[in-house]
């Protein structure tokens, strides 16, 4: 239910004001003097404000000043009587959302009530945009060590040409954001970045993910489907967990990846593609190579280039600039005011085994963030990190 806040010093009229409000099913709160308001204002949140420009000690106009300071974004409706509508036309210049006269005329109220509503919907929409801008900006490669340094370089390099790369590296180190970074730095990056998980889809199903089919190829494919080559075409087609893919499925993809043609399940024309293939592993592929799982030409084709990203526990100096970075970004996500760590806090971070990598380190962060007070020390970090893994 939405809450609304009065701030008036007449008694009478916070009470008038409550009763139609709270027929209309508003939960309602009241304030008997400015100072009040400012101080509930800034401390809950507000759909909308109903503030009196004539009160004592601090006025209307000083309260809608002290909400502007304080970045309270709730509607303010203000409360004029006879000799204040100057005023009041005043603090609509000054951002007031509009005003009611007294005596107070329930339809009035009403209508004003509705078009906040509106306004404050925008308002919210607005927020929960900014979040996503701010995640979607979240997700650049954070890290100052040599090792992440050269990635960035090599991803600068290799992004505008239509190269293939090999993704390695354990799980949660980033291989996906890697994967993203070159298409977004590239001259495909109006076009689509298609992701595939190679391990999650069923072997049965993976050629028809990957290159779709036509009606009535197998019992279930009820009409024709495009797969994700034809989905990223002119774009970026990332294969994860490629060293998890069937043997059948290599042998089709590196056909596509030859000849740059697919044939849709159960069809017979070749497609032509001009998609760009990003694939990623957590496997050792020269191992798997080894033992018989895994196809060398295709390996060949996929690794043009070679990225590896290495493990957190090799980069631990990365560690303060990646746990600042997610700090910031945990705190928006929850729209809480930014905490901070304390030296020690950091220092815990830096000796903790990361088995789960950068993935491991966002989680553990934002625990903490839910956990912890203002300032996260580090008996929180060996506290609510899996104290097994913190080495001493
Ligand atoms: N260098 C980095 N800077 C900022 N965020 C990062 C960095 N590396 C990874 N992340 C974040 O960590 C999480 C895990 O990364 P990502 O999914 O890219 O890992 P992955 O290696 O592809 O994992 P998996 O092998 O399990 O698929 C994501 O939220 C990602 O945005």
């Amino acid at each position: 239910m939405s809450k609304i806040l009065i701030i008036d010093d007449e008694r009478a009229i916070r009470r008038a004001l409550r009763e139609i409000l709270e027929f209309e099913k508003f939960d309602v709160d009241e304030a008997e003097d400015g100072k009040q308001g400012v101080e509930k204002a800034v401390s809950e949140e507000y759909a909308i404000i109903f503030c009196d420009i004539k009160m004592p000690n601090m006025d209307g106009m000083e309260v809608l000043d002290a909400l502007k300071d304080a970045a309270v974004e709730s509607p303010v409706i203000m409360i004029s009587g006879h000799g204040t509508i100057d005023t009041a036309v005043q603090a609509i210049k000054k951002g007031a959302f509009d005003f009611i006269e007294k005596p107070l005329d329930l339809n009035r109220i009403l209508v004003t009530i509705r078009n906040a509503s509106d306004r404050a919907a925008l308002v919210e929409e607005r927020k929960v945009l900014k979040k996503t801008v701010q995640r979607f900006k979240g997700t650049s490669i954070i890290g100052e060590t040599p090792e992440i340094l050269q990635i960035k370089s090599m991803i600068e390099k290799v992004a505008p040409s239509d190269a293939r790369v090999l993704v390695t590296g354990e799980n949660g180190t980033g291989k996906e954001l890697v994967a993203r970074s070159l298409h977004d730095l590239s001259n495909r990056k109006d076009q689509a970045f298609i992701e595939v998980n190679c391990a999650a889809i069923p072997a049965e199903l993976i050629e028809s993910e990957l290159f779709g089919h036509e009606k009535g190829a197998f019992t279930s494919a009820i009409k024709q489907k495009k797969g994700k080559f034809e989905l990223a075409e002119g774009g970026t087609l990332f294969l994860d967990e490629i060293g998890d893919m069937s043997a059948s499925a290599q042998a089709k993809v590196l056909r596509a990846l030859q000849e740059n043609v697919i044939q849709r399940v159960g069809g017979e024309k070749d497609i032509k593609i001009n998609t760009r293939v990003v694939a990623a592993t957590n496997k050792d592929l020269r191992k798997e190579i080894e033992e018989g799982r895994f196809r060398e030409d295709l390996y060949h084709r996929l690794a043009v280039i070679l990225i590896h990203v290495p493990s957190l526990n090799e980069r631990r100096e990365d560690i303060p600039v990646l746990a600042e970075h997610f700090l910031t970004m945990v705190c928006n996500e929850h729209g809480i005011s930014r905490k901070n760590f304390s030296p020690d806090a950091l220092d815990a971070l830096k000796q903790t085994d990361w088995t789960g990598n950068i993935r491991e380190l966002r989680n553990i962060i934002e625990r903490l963030v839910i956990l912890c007070g203002e300032t996260i020390k580090g008996e929180d970090v060996r506290l609510f990190s899996n104290p097994k893994t913190v080495k001493n």
